[in-house]
This record gives structure tokens, C-alpha cells and sequence, in this order.
């Protein structure tokens, strides 16, 4: 019974590390954090020893480090906390972070938004700057610039989810920001990704990409589309192929998958399909694509060696997307596959 009663000892993460040794460090890290979400007061610990990234409105504090290059800025507890005492806030702001992840240093991380306060006094503070992302995703390190999309897509859920949809009353987060919860009905709210299948389509001797007015001029891309509700990939795939350029695909493989910021949390789950030379006729709707083309192995070749975005572009120039989206990771398999066949042949 006198244990019921003892207070829950919170354990820190070399402590449950080590009563999970048999596990490998990933495995540890992966229950350490699912731990977190459950249990508010080992989250508020781990809060207390980890690192913090900050954002104001949503735009994430940089720091410049090789020319061109930026770099996201790990702040302690204590760091933030006096940053907060001398921007005139009283800390109590710092309970309002979001669990993102853990470091492979065994460090929890966390965001926070301190959109109340003066952002240059902060970013002085701070000696980082506040980029948006738009403009610092690409030149982040790539496992950098997923973790500050990730903290930067959790902020954005937790400000417009403040509200239930259904009841219209207060929702309330757990401490890690894995979840709310409406305050009269007990609905739970999880953080949310709108799934997107992205393809490159491949006649075999050439790939299909296409742009949208939108898109800087000159950048092509793998086709894409949200997809609808209770479709299964290939049939989103086979829908948004047809769709906008009017062809029906074959062999849809699935690639790889990534979150995407831009603009709002998607699920990118992307694949490459076939349709038959005889039938690779396009017919696009210019109210969804600019333009859409077939481009060989030369021609993505070229267009590789174009950094994206380039300074100055000519009519003709095509470059493609950088290589932190996933359209670049289909293109380089394409294109790989192509000189292996050649390689074979
Ligand atoms: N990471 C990568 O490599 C790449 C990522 N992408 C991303 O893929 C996403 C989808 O590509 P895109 O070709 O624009 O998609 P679609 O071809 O589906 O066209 C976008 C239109 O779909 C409608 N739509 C349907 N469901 C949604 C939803 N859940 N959220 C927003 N719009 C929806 C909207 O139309 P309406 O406004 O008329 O309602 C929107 O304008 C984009 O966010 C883009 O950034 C694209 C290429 C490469
Ligand atoms: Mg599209």
C-alpha cells in the first residue's frame, strides 16, 4: 500500500537507458520519447535538461555558419530562461514547448514560439537571427532542416488547433505537445500531415516532370497531388497522373517518403511508375500544370549540374528540385537506373 503512495520517481534518460541496455540506442531512444508524451512530469524533467530551438510567428532562429550555409540553435533551459528574463517575460512561456525529438546524445528537444516577445532583442540575445523557413530550409543540413520543419509544423498545429472543431470549447495540450484534448467533450486531437503522392513517370528512355505557374521559373518537378479521401497510393497516383497530363500509368513502385513543410505538413510518399512508349502522348490540363514535359537522361543530366535557385535564368534553362525534396531523391534513382541499364546493355 506505502508504495501505491510514494510520489512516481521520474527517471532521467540515463537511468531508463540504462534499465532498457538490452536495447539497442535507438530503440531506447524511441521508448524514452514515447515515455514523454505519456507522463507529463518526466516530459517536464526532460524539458529542464534538454535542448531548446526557438521560433518567433513560426519563423525558426539561424545561425550563419559557412558562407550560404545556416545552421539551427540548441538552447538550454537556462539559456532560455534568462533569455525570457531579459526580454521582460517571467518564464512562465518556457511550459509552452513541444517535445520534437531526442538527440543521438540522448538530449530531449523541444520548440518554442516566442512570438510575444521583441524578435530582435531575442535573436541579439541569442546571437542567431530569425530566417524564414521558405528562404533556410535548402541551406540546413538536412537532418537539421527536418527537425526545424518538424518543430515548425507542430508550433503551426498547436496554434490553429486551439479550439475544438466539434464542440467549439478550449482545447488543452499534455506537456510533450503530442496531443489535445477538448475541455467539455474529452474528444483527443493529434497533430495532423495531409498525405501527397509525388511520381516519376519513365517511358524508359525518358521521365516525365512537370511545373506549375507557381513554381520559380524554369524549375520542373516529379507530378503530384493530394490525395483523396479513402484512395490507396496507387490509385492517387494513377488519378493525379491522368489528371494532369491525361496518361495511365503501369508498375507504380513505391520509393521513399518524406514530411514537407511547404506549405502546410504533408506526407510526400513518393513513387515511380511506367507508362508504354506507344502511349506517352500528353494531354495537359494547363488549369493544374504550366507545362509538362519528357526529358532523357542528357537533359536531367545537364539539368543536375544547375544549383538551385540559379542567379540568372535563361528562357530554356531547367533546373530541378534541390535534394533535400524528395522529387530530386526519384530523379537521381531515375537517372541512376538509366545508366545501369546503359551499363547492361
Ligand atoms: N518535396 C518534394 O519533392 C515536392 C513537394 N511537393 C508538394 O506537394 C504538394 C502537392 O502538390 P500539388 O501539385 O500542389 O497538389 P495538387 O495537384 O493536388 O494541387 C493542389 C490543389 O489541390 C487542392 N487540395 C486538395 N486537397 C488539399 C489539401 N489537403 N491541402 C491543400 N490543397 C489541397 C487545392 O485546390 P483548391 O485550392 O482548388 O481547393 C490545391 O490548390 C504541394 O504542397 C507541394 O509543395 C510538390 C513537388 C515536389
Ligand atoms: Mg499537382
Amino acid at each position: 500500500m506505502l508504495a501505491l503512495l510514494r510520489p512516481l520517481r521520474i527517471l532521467p534518460f540515463a537511468e531508463h537507458y540504462s534499465l532498457t541496455r538490452f536495447c539497442s540506442a535507438f530503440v531506447s531512444r524511441m521508448r524514452y520519447l514515447n515515455m514523454l508524451k505519456e507522463n507529463d512530469a518526466a516530459c517536464v524533467s526532460a524539458l529542464q535538461n534538454g535542448h531548446i530551438f526557438l521560433f518567433h510567428h513560426l519563423i525558426p532562429l539561424l545561425q550563419r555558419s559557412d558562407p550560404g550555409t545556416f545552421r539551427s540553435v540548441a538552447l538550454s533551459y537556462s539559456e532560455v530562461q534568462s533569455v525570457l528574463h531579459r526580454s521582460g517575460s517571467d518564464g512562465s512561456l518556457l511550459k509552452e514547448s513541444i517535445l520534437i525529438g531526442c538527440s543521438e546524445q540522448n538530449q530531449a528537444q523541444f520548440c518554442l514560439d516566442v512570438g510575444e516577445l521583441d524578435p530582435a532583442a531575442v535573436a541579439k540575445e541569442c546571437k542567431g537571427t530569425f530566417i524564414d523557413l521558405r528562404k533556410a530550409f535548402f541551406l540546413l543540413a538536412g537532418a537539421e532542416a527536418h527537425l526545424v520543419a518538424k518543430a515548425q509544423a507542430l508550433l503551426r498545429w498547436h496554434q490553429i488547433n486551439r479550439f475544438s472543431g466539434a464542440t467549439g470549447q478550449l482545447t488543452h495540450r499534455n506537456q510533450a505537445g503530442s496531443q489535445r484534448v477538448c475541455s467539455s467533450s474529452s474528444i483527443v486531437y493529434y497533430p495532423k500531415m495531409s498525405p501527397v503522392v509525388i511520381v516519376l513517370v519513365s517511358d524508359g528512355k525518358r521521365c516525365l516532370l512537370g511545373r506549375q505557374s507557381s513554381f520559380p521559373i524554369g524549375l520542373y518537378s516529379a507530378l503530384a497531388g493530394f490525395c483523396d479521401m479513402g484512395e490507396t497510393l496507387e490509385e492517387a497516383v494513377s488519378r493525379e497522373v491522368a489528371e494532369e497530363v491525361g496518361l495511365e500509368v503501369q508498375n507504380i513502385i513505391y520509393s521513399s517518403s518524406q514530411h514537407w513543410p511547404f506549405p502546410h505538413s504533408s506526407f510526400m510518399l513518393a513513387c515511380h511508375a511506367t507508362v508504354s512508349s506507344a502511349h506517352s502522348q500528353l494531354n495537359v490540363d494547363h488549369l493544374e500544370l504550366e507545362d509538362a514535359r519528357w526529358f532523357t537522361e542528357e537533359e536531367i543530366t545537364c539539368a543536375l549540374q544547375i544549383k538551385a535557385p540559379p542567379k540568372r535564368v535563361q528562357p530554356t534553362t531547367v533546373w530541378l528540385p534541390p535534394k533535400h525534396a524528395v522529387a530530386h531523391r526519384l530523379i537521381m534513382e531515375w537517372r541512376d537506373s538509366q545508366q545501369r541499364s546503359k551499363g547492361t546493355e
